[in-house]
């Protein structure tokens, strides 16, 4: 049975963006319960607050997002509230095994009229408005594809199996990658349609592949990926008072 949906149909003129929002992972690190995404902090799954803050970036006007299976009427539910009254339409569609399958059925969902388009992790729940702006005007002012990464912090190592240093990496060209990660429609379409082995861990890494340019805008320490339970402590000191 096909569970797809298109629950509410976007305004046009609102943005020229639409993004796709995977959020079908099972959550392993974080720990026994319910997919990751539907998991609560303080009162709303992280999937709300996620949706919420794309919809309050003025350039979003259409969100696809990827559920797990037998969850498309409850995300309904959760997320049709959030969007009322925003403009933003709303696309729903069941998710694949890995990430990349999943990015690529919500990109196939995506109506036309929406020449950007952005990849965002329901897992980075916390990423503020200005930086999906942001990500969404570097691909508007002319790049193919943009990614926001921060400086690498700590000293980095390499070590071989048994965990002895082999070599100290030089950190000054290395970057923490994040998203929301942006690109122009026919490039991130091209780059899912010839790369469909799931290998890839985010989508700017198939665009590298087919031999694209990926360009770089600064990330937020808010946006970080909440992958195990220390990351949801973290993000509770960034929920809304
Ligand atoms: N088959 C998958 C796997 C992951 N994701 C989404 O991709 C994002 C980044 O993945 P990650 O944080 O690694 O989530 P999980 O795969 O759920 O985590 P884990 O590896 O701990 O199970 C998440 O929003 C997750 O829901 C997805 O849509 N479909
Ligand atoms: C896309 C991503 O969030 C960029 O940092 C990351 O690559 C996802 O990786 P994961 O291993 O699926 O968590």
């Amino acid at each position: 049975m096909n569970e797809d949906r298109d629950v509410t149909a976007s305004r046009a003129g609102r943005g020229d963006v639409a993004v796709l929002v995977p959020a079908a992972g099972r959550g392993e690190r974080l720990g026994p319960g319910l997919p990751k995404a539907l998991r609560e902090l303080a009162g709303s799954p992280l999937l709300v607050h996620a949706v919420r803050r794309l919809a309050q970036a003025d350039c979003v006007g259409h969100v696809v997002v990827a559920v797990p299976a037998g969850a498309v009427d409850s995300v309904s539910a959760l997320l049709t509230p959030v969007l009322a009254g925003t403009g933003v339409g709303l696309g729903l569609v069941v998710g694949g095994a890995e990430r990349q399958q999943s990015v690529a059925l919500a990109l196939a969902a995506v109506p036309g009229g929406y020449p950007i388009i952005l990849v965002h992790d329901a897992a980075r729940a916390f990423a503020p408005p200005e930086l999906v702006d942001r990500v969404a005007a570097a691909v508007r002012a002319g790049s193919d594809a943009v990614i926001p990464v921060l400086p690498v912090v700590d000293t980095i190592k390499q070590v071989d199996p048994d965990g002895a240093v082999t070599g100290t990496v030089d950190r000054s060209v290395l970057r923490a990658v994040q998203t929301p990660q942006g690109f122009r429609r026919t490039v991130l379409a091209a780059a899912h349609a010839v790369d469909t082995d799931g290998g890839a861990t985010d989508d700017a890494g198939l665009v590298e592949r087919l031999g694209g340019r990926v360009t770089t805008v600064p990330g937020a320490e808010s946006a970080l990926k909440i992958t195990r339970p220390f990351d949801l402590q973290v993000a509770a000191l960034l929920v809304d008072p």
